[in-house]
């Protein structure tokens, strides 16, 4: 997963219709979360269903960095024995997090809240991520830029302070981020820390710190109640707790919209992550009217989790509202791949935040959708699909900037394109799903590589 890594093209060939059962990987913002819980908990959380993807193997190694003991048993199956809240030492030589905005981002809040130094990196694409976001409310609570790249970006270097000051943050960007960040600081500061945010964003930190022992309020607040009040007592003492990790949504929306667009399928997906601030695709997919059933709701680590049984739908264009980006932030690229097989035009709105992902994902969605024929128009921070019902052209090679959503939602688009889509590059799905391809592959996809 380094920068300079030769690209492996992948190419996706149309025409089998997917049939089978599959269960996604665990999800990467819990995984990330419960190793960093981990490290700042006393005792050993065992976890079940680790996501092994590069970028939490990336956090696995920072928190080892800064003095977790860390052991893998089996696949998905890792111990943390953590130091406890304020218990972190300086690390040795630079944290590397590749790919990682979440494990970067979260680490520097962790860190922030401590009274030590530490460097972050990262690859090509974090490396022009920005992380003004993160260090403006850290200096508020007492961080020490000591260097940072231009505009605030990795490489940069933190120096946390003696004792963190407890804020109010009003986030100015919907970021489940920046909110972890601001609260992971808070953790180690004395009194209460609070972050205010005007639409309410993923909440698996709010939740696993209370799983460890933090005390945490949480408020609806503003028109419609859509905004969230969080309030975290600080210096708890954490005890390591057991997790187990349930099957990530963001995963599983390329299957589910697979299943939906390739004609003659029939796909379970198992054990998928029904948290309802992760849910957009879904109800999207829905409104656009995919069969899809929701089967066998159960409650796995703290959290609901169904079955989702999908079958081909001739699916229709429709709008989708910018509230509900926060639930689906990570899944337009594939819903946009949804939209160029359904009959009539999709407004997917609200967009800008799309712009500081692995890469700006709205140009390049944009750009895929061209090169495979696929009519849409870019308004402002809106992307405009419009279908016809039939299947796409395809035929075209994505350039995918070192993202790995942009490989995995243009490799969907080559299953039920016209004509083979390749991908320049499929390296980075190894980032949040390594057996995508082998998943696919055991449903009926067929890659040349
Ligand atoms: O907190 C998290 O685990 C994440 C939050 C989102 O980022 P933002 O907070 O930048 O919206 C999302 O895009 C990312 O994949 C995971
Ligand atoms: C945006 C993503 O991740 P991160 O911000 O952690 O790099 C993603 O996985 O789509």
């Amino acid at each position: 997963m380094s920068h300079d890594s030769t690209p492996s093209p992948i190419t996706a060939q149309p025409g089998t219709a997917l049939r089978g059962r599959l269960r996604p990987p665990g999800d990467k913002s819990i995984s990330h979360r419960a190793i960093i819980l981990g490290l700042l908990s006393l005792g050993e959380t065992r976890i079940e269903g680790l996501l092994e993807g590069d970028d939490v193997l990336r956090t696995a190694a920072a928190a080892k960095a800064l003095g977790a003991g860390i052991d893998r048993d089996g696949e998905g199956r890792w111990r943390v024995r953590g130091v406890g809240v304020g218990g972190l030492s300086d690390p040795q030589g630079v944290l590397d997090f590749g790919n990682a905005g979440t494990g970067s981002r979260l680490m520097m809040g962790v860190v922030g809240g401590h009274p030590v130094t530490a460097t972050f990196d990262g690859d090509a694409s974090l490396r022009k991520r920005p992380m003004r976001r993160i260090l403006d409310p850290l200096v508020q609570m007492g961080v020490t830029v000591v260097e940072q790249a231009e505009g605030g970006r990795v490489p940069l270097t933190l120096r946390g302070p003696r004792e963190a000051v407890p804020i109010t943050y009003e986030s100015p960007v919907a970021s489940a981020q920046v909110k972890s960040a601001v609260l992971l600081a808070g953790l180690n500061a004395p009194g209460v820390t609070t972050v205010v945010e005007a639409a309410a964003t993923r909440d698996h930190t709010e939740r696993m710190l209370r799983l460890f022992g933090a005390q945490v309020e949480v408020e609806a607040i503003g028109p419609g109640g859509h905004g969230r009040r969080i309030a975290l007592t600080g210096q708890p003492t954490l005890t390591a707790t057991d997790v187990v990790v349930p099957a990530d949504p963001s995963s599983a929306a390329f299957a589910l919209v697979a299943g939906l667009v390739v004609p003659g399928s029939e796909v379970v997906i198992e054990g998928v992550m029904m948290n309802p601030l992760r849910t957009g695709l879904l109800t999207t997919l829905l409104e656009m009217g995919g069969d899809i059933e929701r089967l066998n709701e159960r409650e796995e680590g703290g959290e609901t989790v169904a079955d989702l049984r999908v079958r081909h739908s001739r699916l229709r264009g429709v709008a989708v509202p910018p509230e509900r980006a926060p639930a689906m932030i990570d899944e337009y690229p594939v819903l946009a791949v949804a939209a160029s097989c359904a009959q009539g035009t999709t407004r997917m709105q609200g967009l800008h935040e799309l712009r500081v992902k692995e890469s700006d994902r709205l140009a390049a969605v944009a750009a895929g959708l061209k090169v495979n024929g696929v009519p849409h128009t870019v308004e402002g921070d809106d992307l405009i699909v419009h279908g016809d019902g039939a299947a796409p052209q395809g035929g075209g090679t994505v350039e995918t900037h070192l993202d790995h959503r942009i490989a995995m939602a243009f490799l969907v688009l080559g299953m039920v394109a016209r004509q083979p889509v390749t991908v320049d590059d499929g390296a980075m799905i190894a980032t949040s799903y390594p057996a995508f391809l082998a998943d696919m592959q055991a449903l009926g996809a067929g890659f040349t590589a």
